[in-house]
């Protein structure tokens, strides 16, 4: 602008003009392809974070609810993941990039007249304390805006296991009411938060337009002043909004910012609770015993102590029957056996090992768990008893279906070991799919088998099958603990452990303590340990 207004103007320099174009031209365009490539780049880049970030983000849907309750949606580590690729990919993370150019073009302000580099920085700090109280107007909202969504989230997922019930009993309205109320909380914090940002981007971009101008205005009193030329006046306003311009469009892009930083720190608080990722020796697998010493469980998420102090031992080839109220504690004890609650107190080990000694798929490998409520994975019955594993031997599968008494209604089905379970196994009946859990917790003769009321959708072939099963684990010299609330499963257990509110009540020789349950409930201790006819071994 200086070389045209100031030469080419006054002197009618035509070939001047063309070649400033052309060089211009040549400029932009050179400006294009590197906007161009840097765009391309930051893609790529978030690519790499991406792939970099999905085991992590995985591990925290895979690890959360079992470490520290359940928090979120299960669906919002993935959303958080896309955001921040988006934002990297976008255009917010370049307008940071954008930000060292704004002292460049201050810089040169300067060099065209302290007046307007000072006017610039003026404008530049008044800008920069407009996004700082952009940030902290937004910063309590856009907490908001997080929690919302997550409650918003758990509901959807409750409301998708509860279909039935929501039906059945006309809770539609309810849950809807309730769900509407976080919606609209969420709605309502992103509304604040847009308006915030919305409000700064507007009074930044006017401010600008108003800057523009006034320099325009100092220009003219300078060339007034004979301190600018013309040429210089008109360069001024471009490089003063050239100036402004980055912090601008950082105070555009502060909602996506805020979000890409949210998103970021959720998944590093999840992450440094769900990582374990360090290299583990591998052990051999475990055939002489189990020890559980002094162990306690607190359920993730809470504050409660479920089981206070459980102790025993058994050797290969026994069975534990494991009883107790409802709520006393069973199904916490038992997870924690089969290693997927940490004990908050105490240890659990196998042949001496504790079990955080093994990698998850070792130790997974070594243990077969039923849990109380069963849920298949979409898949066929084979690739479900086989736990997915990429190269699965068919005798292994038969070999599972046989041991839980499950090959023959496997075979009856319309498509045998190939027919479809549906999403968690919705097209079975409740009692095939937990003959199909206890295959699958067979598959590969686990040393340690772990079953949470495996009869309680079984009808009297299932539940003599079950028998069946257990007594070749044992026979096998393995290892069984059994929850179960109804007696027939009792007449095969070798030793019974009694849970009351937590405690372990009883704990000794299945005899010995059904004969002591026969005696009444006045023998039965309320809180103290009694063990009857057998020891801790612990
Ligand atoms: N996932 C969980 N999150 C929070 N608390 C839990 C969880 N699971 C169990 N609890 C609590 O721990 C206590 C023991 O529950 P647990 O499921 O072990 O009982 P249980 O003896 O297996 O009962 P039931 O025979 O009814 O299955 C209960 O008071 C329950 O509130």
């Amino acid at each position: 602008m200086i070389e045209v207004y100031d030469r080419v103007i006054p002197s009618k320099n035509m070939p001047t003009l063309v070649a400033l174009g052309v060089l211009a031209a040549f400029l932009y365009l050179f400006s294009g392809v590197l906007d161009v490539l840097r765009g391309r780049i930051m893609a790529r880049v978030a690519g790499i974070l991406d792939i970099d970030l999905a085991s992590s983000v995985f591990r925290i849907i895979a690890t959360m609810p079992r470490v520290a309750g359940v928090q979120q949606g299960a669906t919002r580590p993935a959303a958080d993941l896309d955001q921040i690729r988006q934002f990297l990919s976008g255009s917010g993370l370049l307008s940071l990039f954008d930000l060292p150019w704004a002292l460049l073009y201050l810089f040169v302000c300067f060099l065209l007249h302290p007046y307007i580099g000072i006017a610039a920085a003026s404008a530049l700090l008044v800008l920069v304390m407009l996004t700082a109280i952009t940030h902290f107007a937004t910063k309590r909202e856009a907490r908001n805006l997080s929690t919302t969504l997550a409650a918003r989230g758990r509901l959807e997922e409750e409301v998708h296991r509860n279909v039935e019930a929501i039906t059945s009993m006309g809770l539609f309205d309810r849950a809807y009411e309730r769900w509407f109320d976080f919606h609209q909380a969420h709605a309502k914090s992103g509304r604040k938060i847009n308006d915030l940002a919305g409000m700064a981007a507007s009074a930044s971009k006017t401010f600008r337009y108003a800057v523009q101008s006034g320099v325009l205005a100092l220009g003219a009193f300078l060339v007034v002043d004979g301190q600018l030329t013309g040429g210089m006046i008109l360069a001024s306003s471009v490089i003063v909004s050239r100036a402004l311009a980055p912090v601008e469009q950082v105070i555009g892009q502060w909602k996506s910012l805020i979000g890409a930083m949210q998103a970021w720190r959720r998944l590093s608080e999840s992450s440094s609770l769900a990582t374990i990722t360090e290299h583990k020796t591998n052990l051999a697998a475990p055939q002489l015993n189990l020890q559980v010493r002094n162990v306690a469980i607190v359920p993730p998420g809470t504050q409660k102590l479920a089981v206070k102090n459980a102790s025993f031992a058994l050797e290969a080839g026994s069975i534990l029957g494991v009883i107790g109220p409802s709520g006393s504690g069973k199904s916490c004890l038992v997870r924690a056996i089969a290693g997927i609650w940490s004990p908050v107190r105490g240890e659990v080990r196998l042949d001496g090992a504790t079990l955080d000694q093994w990698t998850d798929t070792a130790r997974g490998s070594h243990i077969g768990y039923l849990p109380q409520t069963v849920e298949l994975f979409e898949g066929t019955v084979a690739e479900n008893i086989s736990r997915f594993a990429k190269y699965a031997n068919d005798d292994d599968i038969l070999d599972a279906a046989h041991a839980a008494g499950a090959h023959e209604m496997i075979v009856h089905f319309e498509h045998g070991y190939q027919t479809a379970v549906g999403e968690g196994g919705k097209n079975l009946s409740a009692g095939q799919r937990q003959r199909i859990a206890l295959a699958r917790a067979l598959f590969k003769k686990p040393f340690l088998v772990v079953l949470d009321e495996p009869n309680s959708n079984l009808d009297v072939d299932g539940e003599r099958a079950l028998a069946n099963a257990l007594l070749r684990v044992k026979d096998r010299n393995g290892i069984v603990i059994v929850v179960a609330h109804r007696s027939d499963i009792m007449n095969i257990v070798d030793h019974v452990l009694m849970l009351r509110n937590g405690d372990v009540a009883m704990y000794g020789k299945r005899d010995a303590i059904i004969n002591r349950i026969s005696e009444g409930p006045r023998a039965l201790p309320a809180t103290t340990l009694k063990v009857v006819d057998g020891d801790l071994g612990a």
